[in-house]
C-alpha cells in the first residue's frame, strides 16, 4: 500500500507546496516562540543595517523549515538562494555559490548534516570571517587564493541536529528546534489552506484532519488535498467531518495520524515486552533504514509519549501498551 502519511525529504514535488507556502508572519502559524525571537533579530539587524546572524533550523521533515527561511528573506528584503548539501560536491561548486551572492543575501542550505568535510572546512571562513580561502593548483606550484566576501546569512536545515560537526554548529548564531504542532494549529493551517484551495473546510472537518497528521503541516496539507478530492468528486461545495472522516478512513490513516509503519514499530516494541529493543534490531525487523526511523518514526511517537529512547534502547511506554488494550490498532486495518 502507499504511505499516505509518508514525508518527501525534498521541495519541488509539485506546485501546491509553492502555492500553499505561507509568505507572511500571520500566514505562518505555531512555533510562537522561534517566530518570536526571529521577529525581534530581524528587526535588530535592520535597524544596524547589518546581515542577520546564521541561523540553524532542525527537527522532522515537513515541520517549516525551508518556509521560514523563505520568510526571513521577505522580511529582509534580501535574496535568498537554496541549495542543499549533497548538491555541493566539490570546492568549486561552493566556491560559485559564495562568489555570486550579495551583500545581505541569504544562503539557504538543507540537509546540511550531509555536507563532507572538505567542503564544511571551506564553509567555516565563509562563515566566520566572510573569507574565502582557495587552493588552486597542487604540490609545489599550488597557491592559496583570499577572496573576500560580502556579509551573508547561512541559514541551514536539518533533521538530523545530532549529525552536524561540532565546529560547524558553533558558527551558527542562532539555534532553532521546530516544534510539533498542536492539532488546533493544524486545524488553522487547513482551514487557510482551505481558503487557497477554494474549497472550505468545516471547522469540525478541519480539526479531524489535523488530528491525523501526525503534528505536521506537509501532512495535513497532503490528507487536505485528498479529502477534497473525495468531496469533489461527491460533488459537495464545503469539506464536512462526515466526508473527512470517510476519505481519511479509506486513506488508511487511523485516528492518532498512525500509519502502517508506526504502528508497526509500536507492535515491534509492545510485543517486546519491557525490553529495551536497539536500533538495528528495529531495523532490520520493519526493513526501514536507521536514519528514517530515528528522524521520521520515532520524533512523533516520542514527543507523543509512545515510547521512550534509554541506553540500551527503545521501550514502548505504558500509554503504548494501554492503546493496544483499548483495540485502537488492530491488525488488519491497513490491510
Ligand atoms: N507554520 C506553518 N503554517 C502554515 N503552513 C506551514 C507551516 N509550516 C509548514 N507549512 C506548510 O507545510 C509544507 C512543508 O513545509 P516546509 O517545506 O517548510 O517543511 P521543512 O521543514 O522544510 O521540511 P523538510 O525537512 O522535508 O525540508 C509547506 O508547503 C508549507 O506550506
Ligand atoms: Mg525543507
Amino acid at each position: 500500500m502507499e504511505r499516505m502519511v509518508e514525508i518527501e525529504r525534498f521541495e519541488g514535488e509539485g506546485s501546491y507546496e509553492m502555492t500553499l507556502r505561507p509568505s507572511t508572519w500571520d500566514e505562518y502559524i505555531g512555533q510562537e516562540k522561534i517566530k518570536k525571537n526571529l521577529r525581534v533579530f530581524i528587526e535588530a539587524s535592520k535597524k544596524r543595517g547589518e546581515a542577520l546572524d546564521h541561523i540553524l533550523f532542525f527537527g522532522p521533515p515537513g515541520l517549516g523549515k525551508t518556509t521560514l527561511a523563505n520568510i526571513i528573506s521577505t522580511q529582509m528584503g534580501a535574496n535568498i538562494k537554496t541549495t542543499a548539501a549533497p548538491m555541493i560536491e566539490k570546492a568549486g561548486d561552493l566556491a560559485a555559490l559564495l562568489t555570486n551572492i550579495e551583500e545581505g543575501d541569504i544562503l539557504f542550505i538543507d540537509e546540511i548534516h550531509r555536507m563532507s568535510p572538505a567542503i564544511e572546512e571551506i564553509l567555516y571562513p565563509a562563515m566566520e570571517d566572510f573569507r574565502l580561502d582557495i587552493i588552486i593548483g597542487s604540490g609545489p606550484a599550488a597557491q592559496t587564493v583570499k577572496i573576500d566576501l560580502p556579509r551573508f546569512t547561512l541559514i541551514g536545515a536539518t533533521t538530523r541536529a545530532g549529525m552536524l560537526s561540532n565546529p560547524l554548529r558553533e558558527r551558527f548564531g542562532m539555534h532553532f528546534r521546530m516544534q510539533f504542532y498542536t492539532p488546533e494549529e493544524l486545524g488553522r493551517i487547513v482551514t487557510q489552506a482551505s481558503h487557497k484551495l477554494e474549497k472550505r473546510s468545516q471547522k469540525d472537518a478541519a480539526i479531524e484532519i489535523a488530528r491525523r497528521s501526525r503534528g505536521t503541516p506537509r501532512i495535513a496539507l497532503r490528507l487536505l488535498r485528498r479529502v477534497r478530492d473525495f468531496a469533489e468528486v461527491e460533488d459537495e461545495a464545503e469539506i464536512t467531518l462526515k466526508r473527512a472522516r470517510y476519505a481519511l478512513d479509506e486513506l488508511g490513516v487511523n485516528n492518532l495520524g498512525f500509519d502502517e509503519q508506526d504502528i508497526r514499530l509500536l507492535e515491534l516494541l509492545v510485543s517486546a515486552k519491557n525490553k529495551p529493543m536497539g536500533l538495528s534490531t528495529i531495523s532490520a525487523a520493519l526493513s526501514e533504514d536507521e536514519g528514517t526511523i530515528e528522524d521520521v518514526l520515532e520524533p512523533y511517537l516520542i514527543a507523543n509519549g509512545y515510547i521512550e529512547r534509554t541506553a540500551r534502547g527503545r521501550i514502548a511506554t505504558q500509554k503504548s501498551y494501554e492503546h493496544f488494550k483499548l483495540g485502537g490498532m488492530k491488525e488488519g486495518l491497513f490491510e
